[in-house]
């Protein structure tokens, strides 16, 4: 049962998942979320699989997402599989910096429709956006990919923290909308939000 009236207890448990190619930066996303640091130095390869919790308060209800951080690396990838079908929200993650992770997307997507249930919420984010020099994909091509397969989009970085929060928090304000509608609240827009509330490199607020 979900008991939402005293302000302390969890009214909604969402698990949310990262994914993409190894590299893209899923584990640092996910420090930057929890812990708000972001550590430079060796790249440590994510095995397996791992996860933290964050409460989050989302238009008043407390939100518990508990976040699981995938391998990259094909060789893991069975492993990850598993947990596909438990996962509310997926963060699709590729490095702007790295063609070969945003030609991978397709087989991304591919791969989630078939593990992952229907109705799961996807969002692709387009990582290290702070890298500007590095940069190879436009953040336009990003956008035409995403409406192309019907997603909602937005750059991140990491490094910089840009849009991080607001990446999770969207997931989670469209998986609370559908749990918890009134009857005469207009459904939630999730890409609309996003569009109002991101800042951009070259866009938007920055
Ligand atoms: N400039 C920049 N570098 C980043 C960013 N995010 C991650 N990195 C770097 O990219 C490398 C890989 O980051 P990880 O977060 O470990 O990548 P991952 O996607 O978790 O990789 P796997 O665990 O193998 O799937 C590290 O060297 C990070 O320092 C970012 O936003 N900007």
């Amino acid at each position: 049962t979900i008991v939402c009236s005293a302000p302390s207890f969890i009214c909604l448990s969402l698990q949310v998942m990262l994914v993409g190619d190894s590299g893209v930066g899923k584990s640092c996303l996910l420090v930057r979320f929890k812990d708000g640091a972001f550590l430079a130095g060796s790249f440590i390869s994510t095995v397996g699989i791992d996860f933290r919790n964050k409460v989050l308060n989302i238009d008043g209800v407390r939100v518990k997402l508990q976040i699981w951080d995938t391998a990259g690396q094909e060789r893991f990838r069975s492993v990850t599989h598993a947990y596909y079908r438990d996962a509310h929200a997926l963060l699709l993650l590729y490095d702007v910096t790295n063609k070969a992770s945003f030609d991978n997307i397709q087989a991304w997507l591919t791969e989630i429709h078939e593990f992952s249930q229907q109705n799961v919420v996807i969002m692709l984010l387009g990582n290290k956006a702070d890298s500007t020099h590095e940069r190879i994909v436009k953040r336009e091509e990003g956008e035409k990919l995403a409406k192309e397969f019907g997603v909602p989009f937005m750059e991140t970085s990491a490094k910089s923290g840009l849009n991080v929060e607001l990446a999770f928090t969207a997931v989670a304000k469209e998986l609370k909308h559908r749990e918890m509608k009134e009857p005469n609240e207009p459904k939630f827009q999730l890409q609309e939000y996003v569009n109002k509330e991101m800042k951009g490199v070259g866009c938007c607020r920055s």
